[in-house]
This record gives structure tokens, sequence and C-alpha cells, in this order.
């Protein structure tokens, strides 16, 4: 499907390149942190990043999520401050990324570093019908570890 999307800062896809996928398979386009200088992260501290770039996905069947890249989560601990950042179809401000040194380590973010990734997935909404009780199932209310370990 197609994605509009602004470009508000002009150093994307001059200086630094436009997101795009690594490969035919990728399932995520890399955001770059558009700061201006290079910001260095303390350990468990938290900063709101911009993109410099907004999308409006538009079609409420859609939502963008914000991911940790792996290589960073797991070597640097650099992640997200809301695990999972959710980007609504309406949605049409810059794309921001919450970065969070989980980490024991300073982190600096140099300006145009590809900091998190933006998926694209299918969503749907659901129209709420409320119930007395539920048809049964084989399950019912057991959760959270209920089936045992192995
Ligand atoms: O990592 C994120 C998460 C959200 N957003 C933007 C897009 C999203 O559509 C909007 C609202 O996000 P969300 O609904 O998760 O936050 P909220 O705290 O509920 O804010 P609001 O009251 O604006 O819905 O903020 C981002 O740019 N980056
Ligand atoms: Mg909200």
């Amino acid at each position: 499907m197609e994605l509009q999307y602004r470009l508000l800062d002009p150093r994307l896809g001059r200086d630094f390149p436009l997101p795009e996928y690594a490969t035919t398979g990728s399932a995520g386009l890399d955001l770059r942190a558009m700061v201006d200088a290079p910001l260095t992260l303390a350990p468990g501290d938290t900063t709101l990043l911009p993109t410099g770039l907004a999308i409006h996905i538009a079609d409420p069947a859609y939502a963008g999520l914000i991911l940790p890249r792996s290589g960073l989560g797991h070597k640097h601990g650099i992640v997200l401050g809301n695990l999972v950042g959710l980007i609504d179809s309406d949605y049409q401000g810059q794309l921001m990324v919450s970065c969070w040194n989980r980490g024991r380590d300073t982190f600096t973010v140099e300006p145009g570093e590809r900091i998190a990734q933006l998926v694209v997935v299918p969503v749907m909404q659901v129209a709420l019908r409320q119930v007395e009780t539920f048809t049964d199932t084989e399950r019912g209310e057991g959760g959270f570890g209920h089936s045992g370990r192995h």
C-alpha cells in the first residue's frame, strides 16, 4: 500500500537517506534521530527524539508500530520508553521516538542515526457488545501460567 509522508527536516533525503526497506523482505522502516547535535543518554535516562517525518496512514484498518532495533536494544540497552509506540491512522504529527537507555553505559545518539523502526500493521476496529456470559471454552478464565511451564 502507499503511505503518505511529509518531510519535516530538510536533512532527511539530503544528508540522511529516507526511510526504506533494507531488503525485499524487511518488515520495518528505520527511523532516524533528527537531533541537531550528538545527544548523550545516561543510563536510565529517557528522551523524546524527533524523526523529521510525519506520516498519515489514513485507513483505520492499519496502524503503525514503532519498535526497537534489536541490535541497539540487545547490545546497548537502547529501547523505547513506551516499550512500543502506537501510531494511529489519523495521526499527522511528527513521528517521535521515546528513547530509553535501559543499559549500564552512557549512549550517544548521533544526528541521523537509525534509532527505531516503523512497522505498518493491519488493525481491526471492533464493535463493543456487552454480554452477561460467554460461550464456554476449554481455557475458560485460566491464564498467567495456568497451563504449566513445560
Ligand atoms: O512512540 C510513539 C507513540 C505515539 N506517537 C504519536 C502517534 C500516536 O497516534 C499519538 C498518540 O499516541 P498514544 O495514543 O499511544 O498516546 P496517548 O498518551 O494515549 O496520547 P493521546 O492522548 O494523544 O492519544 O502519538 C508517536 O509519535 N510515537
Ligand atoms: Mg491515545
